[in-house]
């Protein structure tokens, strides 16, 4: 097998902004003022809206594209100023992998990975041995001499895999891997990469448009809108404590408990006139249930408490727990107030009749 440690860099972006001449007049503005930590050795997600930039932020980790401004550095090394050897030294310590894999078609599955090796100029037999090894580490030594054309697209992106080790790079650059693929083989593809990350200490930045990949696999992540970075920091929370509309929105699609419909249908985001209940999401950490407190909230505040919802999430290993209730919208605010007090994270979504 190959070295099993392998230190990861950090990628630093600092007050980096991009923008691309357009034809004819003007310009497109992709990025503005980013500075974010990538941490070494961490799996990190970006996550964004097609259009935000993404692509063109991990374009730059490994020079395909340079900043119009300010600086990105992988692990200490100026990449917007890295030229001939310099730069591609940087390219073989990044790897990439792509939506839609980018293999050899006249290549067999082990030919494809020892592509990179032969670019760098490996000797022939030690070229051998590392391909071997790293189609054996993502599970395909059984179809190490078939082509492309006859994997599965599960299949096609260990490939991918394989071939971004092959520099043994200390940092991984994943442009949307799993978007093409089913949520089986999403899961198993994940899985791969969060070993490799374990087992080599790689530094992973991933870019995704699903919430759920950030989920599953990212311990940090930055949310990216418009061109600039509205929300980072651990995925945990993130997830639980939620600030800016973009990132509540991607939430929306991904946090397990959603309203059942007949009363999304009905709800308002202001309080109308006469009698109505305000819908309350409450956002616990840790596995407690909150039943024994909704009781005693209920008894003590004298309260009418609907539970219409609820579902505990994992981030990681960590659990979390979201619960949806209404009270009477005249007594909400006295209710979030116990919560509140009582260690409960929670938000208005709304008022029903
Ligand atoms: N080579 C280019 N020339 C001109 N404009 C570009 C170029 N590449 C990207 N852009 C523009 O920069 C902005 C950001 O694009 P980018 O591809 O980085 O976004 P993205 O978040 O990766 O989107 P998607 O998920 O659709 O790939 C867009 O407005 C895009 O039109």
């Amino acid at each position: 097998m190959q070295r099993e440690t392998s230190a990861g860099a950090a990628i630093l972006f600092d007050d980096v902004g991009k923008t691309y001449p357009q034809k004819g007049a003007g310009s497109v503005m992709a990025l503005e003022g980013i500075s974010l930590e990538v941490p070494a050795g961490a799996i990190t997600g970006i996550i964004g809206r097609s259009g935000a930039g993404k692509s063109t932020l991990m374009r730059m980790v490994n020079g395909l594209e340079k900043p119009t401004s300010g600086r990105i550095t992988v692990g200490g090394r100026d990449v917007g100023a890295a030229h001939g050897a310099a730069l591609r030294e940087i390219r073989r310590e990044v790897g990439m992998i792509f939506q839609h894999f980018n293999l050899l078609s006249s290549r067999t599955v082990l030919e494809n990975v020892a592509l990179p090796m032969e670019i760098a100029g490996v000797p022939r037999g030690q070229i051998r041995t590392r391909a071997s090894d790293l189609v054996a580490r993502v599970g395909l030594e059984k179809l190490a001499n078939r082509y492309p054309a006859e994997l599965s697209g599960g299949q096609k992106q260990r490939v991918g895999i394989a071939r971004a080790l092959a520099t043994e790079p200390k940092v991984l650059l994943s442009d949307e891997a799993t978007s093409a693929l089913d949520p089986e083989t999403t899961q198993t593809v994940l899985k791969l990469l969060a070993d490799i990350n374990r087992d080599l200490g790689l530094t992973v930045l991933l870019i995704t448009h699903e919430m759920a990949v950030v989920r599953d696999i990212a311990s940090h992540m930055a949310v990216i809108d418009g061109g600039r970075i509205v929300e980072a920091g651990e995925t945990y929370d993130i997830f639980t404590t939620p600030q800016h509309p973009t990132t509540r929105s991607f939430l929306s699609g991904v946090t397990g408990v959603t309203l059942p419909r007949f009363i999304a249908e009905q709800m308002v985001t202001e309080r109308p006139e006469g009698p109505a209940r305000e819908v309350i999401r409450i956002t616990f950490l840790g596995d407690k249930a909150t039943d024994p407190l909704l009781a005693q909230m209920s008894a003590a505040l004298g309260l009418d408490v609907n539970i219409l919802a609820g579902a505990i999430e994992e981030i990681g290993p960590r659990p979390f727990g979201n619960l949806l209730i209404s009270v009477p919208a005249d007594r909400g605010a006295e209710a979030r107030s116990y919560l509140e007090t009582h260690q409960q994270r929670t938000e208005v979504l709304g008022y029903v009749r």
